[in-house]
C-alpha cells in the first residue's frame, strides 16, 4: 500500500497513534508542483465557526497573500499550519505525504514550516550575528553550548543569510538597537536560517515606514522561488506591490481568489469590505 493510502486510512482510522509511529512519512515530496494542501478545515470555538469549509491549496516556491477583514479567520488559518490549533474536521497535508494533522507544533516546524508573527521577538541583548547563530539550532537545547564553535558552513551560511536580509553592516550591531524594519528582517532571517520550505509571514509591514516597506517588499519577493511565503496583510498597497496571487478570507472561507485587480474588482470582496464589516477600511 502507498504510504499515501497507508497515510490516510491511518487518519481515517484512529488518532491514538503508536508512540514510534513507524507509518509517519517525514519526507517532503512536492511532485505534483504544491506544498500545502487545506482541504474542507473546520474549527469553532465555543461553538463559533472561525474556520468553515476552508480549502486552500499553496503552490511550491509561490508567494500569497491572504486579505480578509477582522474576524476572516486569517490567524486561525495561520495556527492549524502550524500545529498550535487542531481542527474540528478536515485535512492539512505538507506535500504530498507528510499530515500535518498527525505532527506537533516542533514536528511541524522541524519539516519546514516557519513562521513570523507581527511582533518581532529577536534577542534584544544579542548582536544580529548572535541572533542568527542561535536561530540555526533547531535544538534549543544546545543553545548553551553553541557559542563555543561555529564551521565554516555554519559561517558562510549565516553570511549568506545577512546578505538576504540585508543586514551585513549591522552584524555586530545589539539586536535591541535596530530600528523596527531592521528587527522584522532580522526574524525573518532567523527563520530563514532553519530553511524552511514554506514561511508564514504576520502582518509583515505594520509600524513600518514607507522606505522599510519597500525593503521587505524586496526582501519577501527574492524569497519566493526558493521557498513558498504566505503573506498576511492589511495594507493594501504593500500587498499590491507583492502579491501574484491574493486569496480573500471571509467568515473562515475562500470569499475569492485571483490576482489584485481581480479580487479588487470582485462585487462579493467589494461587498465585504465596503459593507463596514473592516476597520481598517476599503482596499485602495
Ligand atoms: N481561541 C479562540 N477562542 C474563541 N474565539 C476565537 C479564538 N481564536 C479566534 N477566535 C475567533 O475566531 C474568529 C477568527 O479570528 P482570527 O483571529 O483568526 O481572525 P483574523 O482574520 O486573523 O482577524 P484580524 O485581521 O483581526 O487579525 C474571530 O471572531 C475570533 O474572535
Amino acid at each position: 500500500m502507498k504510504t499515501l493510502d497507508r497515510l490516510r486510512q491511518g487518519l481515517l482510522r484512529n488518532r491514538a497513534w503508536d508512540l514510534t509511529r513507524p507509518d509517519l512519512s517525514l519526507e517532503l515530496n512536492t511532485s505534483h508542483g504544491t506544498l500545502l494542501y487545506l482541504e474542507d478545515i473546520s474549527v469553532s470555538f465555543d461553538g463559533f465557526r472561525a474556520i468553515d469549509g476552508l480549502n486552500l491549496y499553496i503552490d511550491a516556491g509561490e508567494l500569497r497573500c491572504i486579505i480578509g477583514p477582522n474576524g476572516a479567520g486569517k490567524t486561525t488559518m495561520m495556527d492549524i499550519i502550524t500545529g498550535k490549533t487542531r481542527p474540528d474536521t478536515g485535512t492539512a497535508w505538507f506535500g504530498q505525504t507528510i499530515d500535518l494533522l498527525r505532527l506537533s507544533e516542533p514536528e511541524i516546524a522541524s519539516v519546514g514550516i516557519g513562521r513570523k508573527f507581527q511582533k518581532p521577538s529577536v534577542f534584544e541583548p544579542l548582536t544580529v550575528f548572535e541572533n542568527l547563530e542561535l536561530a540555526m539550532a533547531a535544538d534549543k537545547r544546545v543553545w548553551p553550548t553553541l557559542r563555543a564553535r561555529i564551521t565554516p558552513e555554519q559561517r558562510t551560511r549565516i553570511e549568506e543569510v545577512l546578505e538576504t536580509i540585508g543586514l551585513q553592516e549591522h552584524r555586530t550591531r545589539r539586536a535591541g538597537a535596530l530600528s523596527h524594519g531592521q528587527k522584522q528582517w532580522l526574524e525573518i532571517g532567523m527563520l530563514l536560517m532553519q530553511a524552511p520550505h514554506l514561511l508564514l509571514v504576520d502582518e509583515p509591514v505594520a509600524g513600518m515606514t514607507h522606505q522599510e516597506m519597500d525593503r521587505t517588499a524586496e526582501l519577501l519577493t527574492s524569497l519566493a522561488g526558493k521557498h513558498s511565503v504566505v503573506v498576511v496583510e492589511h495594507d493594501m498597497d504593500f500587498v499590491r506591490s507583492i502579491a501574484n496571487k491574493v486569496t480573500v478570507l471571509h467568515q473562515g472561507r475562500v470569499l475569492a481568489e485571483g490576482t489584485m485587480d481581480e479580487v479588487q474588482n470582485d462585487p462579493r470582496v467589494i461587498e465585504v469590505y465596503l459593507g463596514g464589516e473592516d476597520v481598517h477600511g476599503p482596499m485602495a
